[in-house]
């Protein structure tokens, strides 16, 4: 590899367009790698023009060079822009489809590749696609450097460690005449040593350069002391914006977040203040999170809010202020993030928005991390340690009085910098001094608490109870199918925080838990007397999602002289008023839905005489609201069909309402149920929303009579997991359909049948002579037959179909087509899953059970419900609770059956007065249940029901 400092120079200019090397030691390193004798460590800043020294090397070199980096996004912007080079650098990874992929193995197979360099994930690396290539190239002698970039990935000292990356010693050894290059902007000490272990460098010679970069101006704002934090940051945004005046275009910045939440929340709070933004995180769809880095690239949206998954491969030169809505996981990783700013060299803000809250919830979840993985190891590591110290150094980054470049020079093991005035504290130490003494006067409280019982570094394992692990800082949580797996999605990891956090918090102040698992207020939060608890089971989350629905609502209904301030405190004022009326979840849920309903109907800029919200009148709602409900994270009603449906457990009984039309309805009624709409439900979508917290746009299509149809949101506790016992579950409704809509042509029906995606089935047919005409012959007909199979298969069974009589009268006359041979077929798959049910209702003068899917044309419930829904729904989560474990009922013929005495005694009372018969449903209900609940296996229940049987009949 003798290539002469001119040689070089030229192919720096040629081949990527520099006239000179960004600094000495860039020329430096790269001159060291093109020697090709020794191994190269090297430690420079963020942004210093790392890639290029192996880039540069490597298309100076004979062979390919194989560059191993941690994420498929950065690997994928790292060949796209040596491609646009025409530099010839592939990637072989999960996501590659199989045309590229045989090119490329057809190019490393041929006696000289084309390729330069070739970009893997460490997982990669021992993938046995790749394993046999690997062996071939190194056999051929055609790799010319072993490239680690991020390469403090590799110790566990690091901040983004990455088992596999321990991998890479044994690839080392494999390749002992090949070169290797290991990169890093972030390696104290510690990690430096580990790195050269880890992949046995020989020797190497080591560059490393101090971190500090002058041209980032770091400071730290105490958010709860802020009146708007929103406003602050706007003007923060604009400020920073504004550096760029004289330079060429126009900046941009990130501001990053640690929930996928507040990304959406502080992107939408930024638009609303006139700057452009866009979430990004990976709740989102993909082609909406690239649609948010395309735009911001091309510098069509200013500020990206994202999660920490974004930035690692984005390198833009003119990113002008780097904003922490949330603390990071530890300095090194704040340096990291933060260092995505000023890449150009010119002058860039970095800011953290530091929340004693947010440091306290962080606190716990890494403590509470580390507890887990101590108890699945069974013992103590010095990393863990390490974990917490790095994340008190972020800490104590944020709440010292000292100069910020020097803390960050600190930990690194440099010296201290000339910072010259690029922190707040170097510039105003005063101020920050102050900020520091209000905040902790703030704070006192919270730190008089918690003077606790410590375990080995400052905290008791048994405190925080294991459990799973992350807590939000996954860079790698993008669906990196390389990456290392069995990551917990968000909403495991959020379910547990809220409870353990609450609990911990409890703890610590001494008292007594006030509500299981209920989550306090974020500071930020906008909702009124947040922290009340006064309606069971209800959380803050979920009056946020309808506190959010009720702004939707409004904002399409502004007036013109409305500010956004006004409708935001109109929504919050509406749900308030809501939440103090209503006396449970439920009520409150429905009371929320039925405004947004009114509020909908309501043109644009009307809100009644009053200005409150929600007048009801008939206008045809029209959605003109720019916060659109993808916006949110729900999908239109219009996508439904095209989405893969969610299975739900028996348990999750998905809910329905609907206004019953009748005089007699009763005022809880009345109140829940959304003027002349039905719903039904549809299925949470595709996989990927699945991480996302359930109760956020579960979405379900409402229609009125036979046309109208418009999207709600049914809104459900669920936010933390996807099937729940059943006794967790808030909403549950079931649908009433008006006795006078029960006959609906078959031609209709079917149409309807093959257009709304379907929960629950029914109950359906006559209890009572008058109300059971006929037994339904379609379940004859073929393609119900058809549609009956596949649903079966796909749709979890809530309420089965009682077809035929319960009366002895009536079950005199069966229905023929149960011996019709097809049906026989379908009976026969029914058998396998419900021998009991094929067994007590195949013959001639029992009622028998099919099942139907639809939901839309009758009745579960007949006109006069003796029973209030709200009381229906109680009494299955109640009394079914002991046959239901694990998301599932015992078996599926536990709970038709329940649903069929329920259906019974609903029915059975429609004809009495509705008090008489509410009361007696009742008792009856209670008796059955209380012998229910004696039952201790299977065979008791078995006899209870067919003694129950023996009774009605
Ligand atoms: N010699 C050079 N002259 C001008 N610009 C350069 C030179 N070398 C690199 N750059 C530019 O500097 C920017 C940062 O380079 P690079 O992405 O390699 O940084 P890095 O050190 O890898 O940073 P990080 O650790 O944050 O990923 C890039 O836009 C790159 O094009």
């Amino acid at each position: 590899m003798m290539t002469t400092t001119t040689t070089i120079t030229q192919a720096l200019k040629m081949h990527f367009g520099f006239d000179n090397f960004r600094s000495k030691i860039q020329e430096d390193v790269v001159k060291a790698v093109v020697k090709g004798d020794k191994d190269v460590f090297v430690c420079m800043p963020t942004g210093a023009g790392k890639s290029l020294c192996y880039q540069l090397p490597a298309v100076l070199a004979p062979g390919i060079a194989l560059v191993i980096s941690p994420l498929i996004a950065l690997i994928q912007d790292q060949v796209d822009h040596l491609k646009s080079l025409n530099i010839p650098a592939c990637s072989i990874n999960s996501k590659l489809p199989a045309g590229e992929r045989r090119l490329i193995f057809a190019d490393l197979g041929s006696s000289s590749p084309k390729l330069k360099l070739l970009y893997i994930t460490p997982e990669m690396v021992a993938s046995p696609s790749f394993k046999p290539c690997l062996t071939d190239l190194c056999t051929r002698g055609l790799l010319s450097y072993l490239v680690v970039d991020e390469a403090h990935c590799v110790s566990q000292w690091g901040h983004d460690f990455r088992p596999d990356y321990l991998k890479l010693g044994k690839l080392r050894a494999r390749m002992p005449g090949v070169p290797c290059l290991a990169l890093t902007a972030t390696a104290p000490k510690n990690v430096q040593e580990d790195i050269v272990l880890s992949l046995t460098l020989r020797t190497p010679l080591s560059f490393i350069t101090p971190v500090f970069r002058s041209n980032l101006h770091y400071d730290v704002i105490f958010r709860e002391m802020l009146p708007n934090p929103f406003v602050h940051l706007h003007a923060f945004i604009q400020q920073s914006l504004a550096l760029d005046s004289g330079s060429k275009g126009q900046g941009c910045g990130i501001v990053y977040c640690r929930t996928r939440d507040s990304c959406e929340s502080v992107a939408h709070q930024l638009t609303k203040l006139g700057v452009s933004a866009k979430p990004y995180h990976a709740g989102l769809k993909t082609g909406d999170r690239t649609e948010s880095q395309n735009e911001w690239m091309q510098g069509k949206v200013l500020v990206i809010v994202a999660t920490i998954s974004f930035g690692m491969g984005v390198d833009k030169a003119n990113v002008r202020f780097v904003a922490h809505w949330n603390l990071a996981k530890s300095l090194a990783s704040y340096y990291q993030e933060s260092g995505r700013a000023g890449r150009d060299g010119l002058p860039s803000s970095c800011r953290i928005y530091y929340s004693a809250k947010d440091k306290e919830q962080l606190n716990f979840l890494i403590r509470k991390e580390i507890s887990r993985k101590q108890g699945k190891r069974g013992s103590l590591k010095e990393t863990d340690k390490a974990t917490i110290t790095d994340f008190d150094a972020m800490v104590a980054y944020c709440v010292q009085e000292a100069c910020r470049h020097t803390t960050i020079s600190k930990f690194f093991g440099n010296k201290t910098p000339n910072c010259a005035g690029a922190c707040d504290f170097c510039r105003n130490p005063k101020l920050v001094r102050a900020q520091l003494e209000k905040g902790s006067s703030l704070s006192t409280k919270t730190k008089a608490q918690s003077s606790q019982p410590s375990g080995p570094f400052g905290f008791l394992p048994g405190f925080y109870e294991g459990g799973k692990k992350g807590y939000g800082f996954e860079r790698f949580d993008e669906g990196e199918e390389d990456a290392e797996g069995g990551e917990d999605d968000g909403s495991t990891r959020k379910k547990e925080f809220s409870n353990l956090y609450k609990k911990q918090m409890t703890m610590r102040k001494g008292m007594t838990v006030r509500r299981e698992g209920f989550v306090p207020p974020d500071d930020d939060c906008q909702l009124r007397d947040a922290s009340s608890q006064k309606i069971p089971r209800l959380t803050v989350k979920t009056r946020m999602h309808c506190l959010s629905l009720l702004k939707e609502a409004l904002y399409g209904h502004q007036r013109a002289d409305d500010t956004f301030n006004d409708t935001v405190s109109l929504a919050v004022n509406t749900e308030l008023d809501l939440f103090e009326k209503s006396k449970s979840s439920n009520l409150y849920k429905a009371a929320i839905l039925k405004k947004v309903s009114d509020i909908k109907k309501t043109g644009p800029g009307e809100r009644g005489d009053d200005g409150k919200a929600g007048s009801s009148d008939s206008t045809e709602y029209s959605s003109s609201s720019s916060f659109t409900e993808k916006q949110q994270g729900f999908t239109s009603a219009s996508e439904i069909h095209s989405m893969k449906r969610k299975r739900f457990g028996a348990g999750n009984i998905l809910q329905y309402f609907a206004k019953k039309d009748t005089p007699e309805k009763s005022q809880q009624e009345e109140e829940v149920v959304p003027d002349n709409t039905s719903i039904s439900p549809n299925t949470v979508e595709d996989d990927h929303e699945l991480d996302r917290p359930l109760f956020i746009g579960d979405e379900m299509e409402i229609s009125s009579g036979e046309e109208r149809k418009e999207e709600v949101i049914l809104i459900s506790d669920n936010d933390e997991e996807e099937t729940h016992p059943i006794d967790t579950l808030e909403v549950t409704w079931f649908q009433y359909i008006p006795a006078e809509d029960i006959a609906t042509p078959a031609g209709q029906k079917e149409t309807q049948e093959e257009d709304k995606p379907i929960l629950i089935e029914e109950v359906t047919g006559e209890v009572t002579s008058q109300k059971a005409p006929s037994p339904p012959a379609k379940s004859c007909d073929p393609s119900e037959r058809g549609r009956k199979e596949t649903q079966e298969e796909e749709e979890p069974i809530l309420i089965e179909e009682v077809t035929g009589e319960v009366t002895s009268q009536k079950a005199s006359s069966p229905p023929a087509k149960s011996c019709d041979s097809s049906e026989r077929g379908q009976k026969e798959t029914q058998e396998e899953e419900e021998p009991a049910l094929t067994e007590e209702h195949c013959g001639p003068s029992e009622k028998r059970v099919t099942f139907n899917p639809n939901v839309q044309e009758r009745p579960l419930i007949p006109a006069n419900v003796p029973v209030t829904l709200k009381e229906a729904a109680d009494i299955v989560v109640r009394y079914l609770n002991p046959f239901y474990s694990k998301g599932k009922f015992a078996t599926k013929e536990l709970f038709k059956s329940f649903a069929r005495f329920l259906s019974h005694l609903l029915t059975e009372g429609s004809s009495k007065g509705k008090d008489q018969v509410k009361a007696e449903a009742q008792t009856l209900i209670k008796k059955f249940f209380i012998k229910v609940q004696h039952c201790k296996s299977e065979a008791d229940w078995t006899h209870l029901r067919k003694l129950h049987d023996g009774k009605r009949k």
